[in-house]
């Protein structure tokens, strides 16, 4: 590349950073206060209230059908609640017009169940949709090397930047998926259900990969999730939901100080217990090594 179209790159890019708005600085970039939502007859959450952290890894657990992904969907005004107030890096949700959050959608990235990726275009393409949606102006060259990059900061090798969706492995495909929730550099990362359908090895990469990316790009995440691996590897706070609401938010040990049947029967199930033995036998592997490493 000559250094003249390198320096009208690089141009480009500062003003397109110049025209984005500053970082979300409060304690609480995910507020969300008293929401209901119901479909017809079904109430999925009454009064339900959460706040999340600001650099944290929350994950968000309950049983099938308790409404997880609808609270996700309505974090990023996906799903109207019928009730109550969301607000995301302190611009409310809730009363937003339609289209008049365009700017804070920029501001998040999401993962959806299975990866959702458009299976006519390649990785690269997938990761590029974002990127002509909310800045239209990037020139082809621009965009396609952030795409790229994007790609390997996922993980994912350079030949897989060309592959359609049908070429790749589920890991993969997730991988792929991340990518472009990562396109618009986000404060915010939604993960619905990351590790499903991997084997524990995939999905002990893809855990120690969600955590690299958070603490190197300062994400705050809201992680849903069934496995149990996840939670006890990377997430600061867990969160509950269970009739109706969240019923509780804390550290594992926190939750296990709480007396719900759910919760107990959850984290002190046999596999809850084995996930917290493989925790310790890792981080007592990883504390032998420091040791070791530093002696
Ligand atoms: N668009 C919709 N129309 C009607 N009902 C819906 C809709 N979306 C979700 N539901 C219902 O809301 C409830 C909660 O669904 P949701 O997908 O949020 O559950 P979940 O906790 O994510 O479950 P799982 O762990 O199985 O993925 C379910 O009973 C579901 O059938």
């Amino acid at each position: 590349m000559g250094s003249e179209r390198a320096e009208e790159l690089i141009e480009q890019a500062e003003s397109e950073a110049q025209s984005t708005p500053p970082e979300f600085t409060g304690e609480y970039p995910i507020v969300v206060e008293g929401i209901t939502n119901r479909f017809g007859e079904q109430v999925v959450h009454d009064n339900l209230s959460l706040k999340v952290k600001r650099g944290e890894i929350l994950g968000v657990v309950g049983g099938s059908g308790t409404g997880k992904s609808v609270l996700m969907r309505s974090i990023i005004g996906l799903q109207v609640p019928s009730e109550g107030s969301i607000e995301v890096l302190g611009q409310s949700i809730t009363d937003a017009e339609e289209d008049g959050d365009i700017d804070i959608r920029s501001r998040w990235g999401v993962l959806f169940q299975g990866g959702a990726l458009f299976s006519t275009l390649t990785v690269a393409e997938n990761v590029e949709v974002p990127l002509k949606q909310f800045y239209p102006e990037l020139s082809n060259e621009l965009r396609q090397e952030i795409a790229r990059y994007k790609v390997r900061l996922s993980g994912l090798p350079e030949e897989a930047t060309s592959k359609y969706p049908s070429e790749l492995s589920g890991g993969m495909k997730k991988r792929a998926g991340l990518a472009r929730a990562l396109a618009l550099d986000p404060e915010l990362l939604f993960l619905d259900e990351p590790t499903a359908g991997l084997d524990p090895i995939g999905a002990a990469a893809f855990d120690r990969l969600t955590r690299e990316l958070a603490e190197t790009l300062g994400l705050t995440v809201f992680l849903i999730t069934h496995d149990l691996d996840t939670l006890h590897a990377i997430c600061d706070r867990v969160a509950v939901l269970a009739d109706k609401k969240v019923i509780a938010v804390g550290t594992i040990p926190e939750l296990l100080a709480t007396d719900h049947p759910w919760i107990q029967e959850y984290f002190n199930g046999p596999r809850g217990r084995a996930a917290e033995a493989t925790h310790t036998r890792s981080m007592s592997g990883t504390m032998d090594k420091d040791s070791k490493g530093g002696a």
